[in-house]
Parts: structure tokens; sequence; C-alpha cells
């Protein structure tokens, strides 16, 4: 101990001193300041903390629905289709046909991922959709089975308009007054029609031309898959060929014109418009539907398959119709937009011959449209054949042009047919330049 009588301060002293002594911050005693410091610290972990959690819980929510539904039966991006992108705007004042046919289709302004946040969510056990879940999404809606049978009247035989390779079609009324066509897909086939249901949902519902019927639902409940599309109420276009119409057709050849050029403008919108292109591949007057101005509208997608940017894809089977299938796919399997090129000129051939690919009931030299075809140009008989219920003859420049954009079309080398976009050109050219028109002009 010193004699000086100054104390020595002891530690615990020494640290209250230091902490209630002032610091430079704001005047503020230390044990403030650390007291501050301490609670910032806590403040920012337990912000830190909360915001790891709702990220977990949204990734944990949002794999929840991807594996319901690769297991399900409603996926959200179908394996064999890619997004169909928005076509680039063309900046050029004048379009190429592509351009063109785009310009008049629309896919809807939804990308996959953007329709993705309202997608429906499918119960996968049986099939039901969750209560409070949205039913209408990017491209159309989600209908209960409940909805569909009673717009179809319990699916009764009346309200049937026909019945295809993929089932039956019937006519609905849904409770908001709209009439549907409501495709009941097969069951006996159920894993076939599963794929084709997913394939036609995921591409077609985003796919919208005013010459293609649109999707506008679907319907997936238990084993039940239906399609839901717009009606188009005056009949297809087969029925109205080689249908029992009386001794004059009402199809004029302006009519039958405008039912070519407009189905052209369908497909060039499938083939050139869309990314990546979409191959029908069952272009036949029976998929050709037609409403009351005699607008056409090319229906069954169901056999669409898209393409990548390679130009061609091999199929295993070959899907199409007799008398409409291109040689090169028939044997083998090699499918491309000039397959659906070459059916679209069989197509073009039974509209101004009013006869049907393949007629049995015709002698033997004539029973192959096609073949017959061929063998009456080459013999100058072009004016002959034309369908006979025609009652006012088509000038002959509209038929030369429509007869040699037939020719051009089911030209055996594929790559010397046009592509749908000429041909909407060929077809609607006022001064398509004829060989021997050039010929005389020079
Ligand atoms: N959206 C629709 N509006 C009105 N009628 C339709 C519609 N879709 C199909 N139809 C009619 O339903 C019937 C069956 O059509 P579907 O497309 O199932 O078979 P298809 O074209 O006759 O044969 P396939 O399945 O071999 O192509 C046809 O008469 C068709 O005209």
């Amino acid at each position: 101990m010193s004699d000086s009588g100054d104390e020595i301060p002891s530690p615990n002293t020494s640290l209250s001193h230091k902490l209630t002594s002032k610091t430079e911050l704001l005047n503020l005693k230390l044990y403030v300041v650390i007291a501050i410091l301490l609670a910032g610290v806590l403040a920012v972990s337990l912000l830190v903390f909360l915001c790891v959690r709702a990220h977990r819980v949204s990734r944990r929510r949002k794999s929840r629905i991807r594996v319901k539904h690769s297991s399900g039966s409603i996926p959200l991006v179908s394996k064999e289709i890619a997004e169909i992108k928005e076509p680039r705007p063309d900046p050029s004042p004048s379009p190429p046909p592509a351009a063109a046919a785009a310009a008049e289709g629309k896919i809807g302004n939804q990308k996959l991922k953007e329709a993705r946040p309202t997608e429906p969510t499918v119960d996968v056990e049986n099939g039901k959709r969750r209560s409070g879940e949205s039913d209408v999404f990017g491209w159309g809606r989600w209908y209960s089975l409940r909805e569909l049978e009673t717009a179809t009247r319990g699916f009764s035989p009346e309200n049937v308009i026909g019945e295809g390779g993929y089932g039956v079609v019937y006519r609905g009324s849904l409770q908001d007054g709209s009439v549907v066509a409501v495709k009941n897909l097969l069951n006996n086939n159920r894993g076939q029609a599963q794929t084709e249901f997913k394939v036609e949902v995921e591409a077609i519902g985003k796919v919208k031309h005013k010459n293609l019927v649109g999707l506008i639902g679907y319907c997936a409940e238990g084993a039940q898959r239906m399609l839901v599309y717009e009606y188009i109420d005056n009949g297809n276009l087969e029925q109205w060929l080689h249908g029992d119409v009386g001794p004059v057709s009402p199809l004029t050849w302006d009519i039958r014109m405008k039912i070519a050029i407009g189905t052209a403008k369908g497909l060039a919108y499938l083939h050139e418009g869309l990314e990546p292109k979409v191959v029908h591949r069952d272009i036949k007057s029976s998929n050709i539907l037609l409403d009351r101005k005699w607008n056409p509208r090319v229906s069954d997608f169901g056999l669409a398959k898209l393409l990548g940017p390679e130009s061609s894809y091999v199929t295993t089977r070959v899907m199409g119709t007799f008398g409409y299938v291109s040689p090169e796919y028939a044997s083998t399997g090699m499918l491309n937009e000039g397959s659906d090129v070459y059916s679209f000129g069989v197509l073009l051939m039974e509209i101004i011959t009013g006869r049907s690919p393949i007629d049995y009931s015709r002698p033997a030299g004539e029973m192959n449209l096609v073949d017959w075809f061929k063998g009456m140009i080459s013999s100058r008989r072009g004016e002959e054949i034309l369908d006979p219920l025609i009652e006012v003859q088509p000038p002959p420049r509209s038929l030369k042009r429509a007869l040699l954009v037939c020719l051009r079309c089911i030209d055996l080398d594929v790559h010397k047919r046009p592509k749908m976009g000429q041909i909407v050109h060929m077809l609607e050219a006022e001064d398509f330049p004829f060989r021997s028109e050039t010929r005389s002009a020079r």
C-alpha cells in the first residue's frame, strides 16, 4: 500500500469508469453505444434469417409443383415441344411472306414461362383442380368434367358432331352462352392419347391465327382427357365438296379460292410464323372447317409435331391420310413442311376438281387424283378437270394459276416445292407470271 493516499483503481472500478465515460459519438456513454451496436447486429441477423427462410419455402413450393406435373398428367412444359416464341417484328416496310403470315396470327403474348404462375394446379391423385386455384391461364382455361358434362348434356348422342381418329367431338353450350367443340379423347390407348393430349395442349393452345381453329381450354380429370375448341359452325370442306349439295355447288370458284388462300395462310403461319415451326402432318378436306362466310379454319393439330431448327424430323409411323401423304414421307418417314405442301397441293386439286384423292368408284385410270390430274395437264386438258358442280366458269388466268400451284406443290423433289408463304402470294397475285404470257410479252 502506498502512503500517498492515492487509491489504485481496481480493474472493476476502471471498467465501470470506462463504460460510464462519454464517447465522441453524440456524447453518448460507451455502454449505450455498445447496446445500440448489439441491437443492430441482432436486427440484421434476424432479417437475414427471415430472408433465407422465405427463399427456402418458395423453392420448396416450386419444386413441389414441378414434381406434381412430371408425375401427373398435365406437364408445365411438354417434353416434345419447346417454347413457342413470339415472332420478331419485321422492321422492313414490306414484310416477307413469313412475316406477313405472322402478322395475321398471334401467339398469345404469353410465353410458357409467363403462363406458369396462373397454370391450374391439378391434384395428381384424383385429377381434380385444387379449390381456390385459378382456372384461367395464359392462352385458355381449365374446364371441369362437370362443366363439360353440363355443356354437352351429359355427352348425349344428339350433341355429337362427328368422330375422328382421336375420339368423339361434341357440340357444347357453356354457361356463359358460348358454343364450343369438345373433343373427348379416346381412352382405349391411354398412353398414346395422353401424349397427344400433352402435345396438343402445350403447342396448340398458344397458336392463334384467323385461319386456324383455336384451342380454348382442356379438361383432365381422372382418366378423362378433353380438348375444348372454338366451335366452327358451317361443317367441313369434305362435306361441302363431296356431300349431297344438289346439282350446283354453293362453293363457287371465288369461294373455293378464298378457302384455298385462307388455308394456305394458316399453314404458312404454322411453318413460317412460329419458332419452332409446326408441321401439321394431316392436311385434308375434313380438317378444313368453314364458317358461315366460308372462311377456312385449319383444325386437328393432334398429329402436329414441332420441329427444331433442323429441317427434318424422322418419325416411326406415317400418320397422314391416304391419298394426301407425300411420297417421301410415305416411304421414308422423313417429315418436314414440304410434306404439308404436297398435301396442300392434293387438297387444292380436290377443291378445283371436286374429286376425292382416292376414289375407288371411278375407272382405273381416275382412281388416284394426282395421277389423273397430271395426265390431264400433260395432255393439255386442263379446262376439263374443273368440278362440274361449279356453275360459273372461272377466268382462264385464275384457273391456270391454281393448276400451276397444284403442280408445283406435288413436285417429287421436295426442295423444289414452294413454301406456304409463296403459295399464298401465287394464289393471290393478279399478275402471276405464266410462262406463255411472259414469252409473248417478250
Ligand atoms: N372446332 C370444331 N367445330 C366444329 N366442328 C368440329 C370442330 N372440330 C371438329 N369438328 C367436326 O367433328 C368431326 C370429327 O373431327 P375430328 O377432327 O375429330 O376428326 P376428323 O378430322 O374427321 O378425322 P381425323 O381424326 O382422322 O383427322 C368432323 O366432322 C369435324 O368437322
